[in-house]
């Protein structure tokens, strides 16, 4: 039967990227996506605002919602101070299975930890399954409505400590503007919005970076 659009990333990636390299694993991708077929990584521009802000916080602690085929994560991981940690949640099996390669690909796979389920289910169990106080740094890519009841959830569980950076993917296209009305006018939130595009498009996006207060 025909393969998926994400088996055929994976192999454009075992193709076109040297093994242990997270450069080359990037640009193969967004090579592939710009080329061949479009698919919903948050690509080269809006990539770049991710690294900055990941560069700026240094995380030890960062939680990924929505792993894909894993390209955000090899982006966020390569970045990574020795000893610091990534969880990166994927509902999606199949999605999940493609990333590991990825990951692997790019000599990530000791910082990174993909669980597959949903992060409603898997939020309020970070503590006592993975020792996780609190996360200095999250990377929102997952669906769209679950933007807000997962940050709130995080807040209740108390996952987010004074200065934990939220980042959210995909404000403007598909749009998440529940979650933008909260972090924006909420008082436990310092948030501001990066302008960019859609991954590989001319289509408006952006990202709102948004900083926990306590
Ligand atoms: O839908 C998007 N992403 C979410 C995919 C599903 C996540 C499922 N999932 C993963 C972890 C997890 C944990 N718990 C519950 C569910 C969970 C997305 C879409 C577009 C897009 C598509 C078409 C178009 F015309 C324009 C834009 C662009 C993006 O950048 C996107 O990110
Ligand atoms: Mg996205």
């Amino acid at each position: 039967t025909r393969s998926t659009r994400p088996q055929r990333l994976l192999k454009a990636v075992q193709k076109h990227a040297t093994r242990g390299d997270p450069q080359s694993v990037i640009s193969a991708i967004d090579h592939f996506c710009r080329h061949s077929e479009w698919a919903m990584n948050i690509g080269d521009e809006k990539g770049s605002i991710l690294d900055s802000v990941v560069s700026e916080v240094n995380p030890e602690k960062v939680l990924e919602l929505g792993t894909y085929c894993g390209y955000s994560t090899v982006r966020i991981a390569r970045l990574l101070p020795p000893g610091a940690r990534l969880i990166t949640l994927e509902f999606n099996a199949d999605y999940a299975a493609i990333a590991r390669q990825v990951i692997i690909w790019a000599g990530l796979e000791d910082k990174v930890q993909l669980v597959e389920g949903a992060s409603e289910d898997w939020i309020p169990r970070m503590k006592e399954h993975f020792g996780i106080e609190t996360f200095d740094f999250v990377f929102l890519d997952h669906w769209k409505d679950r933007y807000l009841p997962d940050t709130k959830l995080m807040e209740d569980c108390g996952l987010l400590r004074k200065g934990t950076v939220l980042l959210a993917d995909n404000v403007i296209c598909p749009g998440v503007p529940d979650y933008l009305a909260y972090v924006r006018n909420s008082l436990s939130y310092k948030s501001c919005y990066f302008k960019s595009h859609l991954e590989y498009t001319k289509a408006e996006d952006g990202l709102e970076k948004s900083v926990f207060l306590g």
